[in-house]
């Protein structure tokens, strides 16, 4: 059964607390259930408001972590623009999560969008193949974004999108003509999303409170966030009170 929950903070340091013991929370019950903690991780402000506490939990078995990108720009692993370098920054050099257990893109594909998804999508599948017996990877814990036009991974409202919607049985799709630059980007599809164990966003910012409405007290699936809605798993919004301004669901 999916269940959503609502969380608001006065400040995103406090955000970042709670998010920080949410994930602990989690790697820790799932490790000792399941001996491994399969995490995906996005881009722009997440791993900033992610590593803030993060980094300094001395509780997270950070060697049972398995991490690969929710999405990720086609440039170099180096590049300013890379989902792995602020990840890398922010987070992994500063714990101990196995560099064999950080799945990145080949570098060696990014002029070619469709090889580097599905070369991105082939890694997933010899992790998740020996682990799942679902048809889509089962991620113990998603962690996205969502921009101020609704966007979530590299998933955008209008044309791209739907035509990555229609590649429904693909584990990773491909972006060519992303309205955010850059361009040329790989993302699991809302199908992945979905069948997450658990999935929390992180929004943060008033830019960022009139689409959240949208999202989540009217639903509209034109914005793609809205289309995240976890089949049997847990969906949590950890939202700053600037975001979370406008929110019917919170004032119930
Ligand atoms: O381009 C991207 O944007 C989204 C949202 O970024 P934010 O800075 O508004 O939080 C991000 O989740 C995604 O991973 C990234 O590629």
């Amino acid at each position: 059964m999916s269940t959503t929950e609502i969380c608001s903070y006065p400040t995103v340091q406090e955000l970042s607390k709670a998010l920080a013991d949410y994930v602990a929370n989690l790697s820790r019950e799932t490790v000792s259930a399941r001996n491994r903690f399969t995490v995906g991780l996005s881009g722009g402000s997440l791993p900033r408001i992610l590593a803030a506490e993060l980094k300094h939990r001395t509780d997270i078995d950070w060697d049972k972590w398995i991490v690969f990108f929710c999405d990720e720009r086609l440039t170099p692993l180096d590049s300013e623009d890379s989902n792995y370098k602020l990840a890398k920054e922010e987070l992994f050099d500063h714990v101990s999560i196995p560099e064999s257990n950080i799945y990145t893109i080949d570098e060696s594909l990014i002029a070619d969008a469709e090889e580097a998804a599905n070369d991105y999508q082939d890694k997933l599948i010899s992790v998740f193949a020996a682990m799942n017996t679902a048809k889509f990877p089962v991620f113990d814990l998603l962690l996205l974004g969502m921009g101020p036009d609704g966007h979530t991974c590299s998933l955008f409202p209008g044309d791209a999108y739907a035509e990555v919607l229609n590649e429904s049985l693909a584990w990773v799709t491909f972006v060519e003509n992303s309205p955010k630059p850059p361009p040329r980007r790989i993302t699991f599809p809302p199908t992945v999303l979905n069948h997450a164990h658990n999935v929390a966003f992180v929004v943060t910012g008033e830019g960022k409170k009139v689409v959240l409405n949208k999202v989540i007290d009217l639903h509209d699936t034109t914005y793609p966030a809205a289309m995240v809605k976890p089949i049997n798993g847990k969906l949590v919004w950890f939202l700053d009170d600037a975001a979370s301004a406008n929110l019917v669901a919170l004032k119930k």
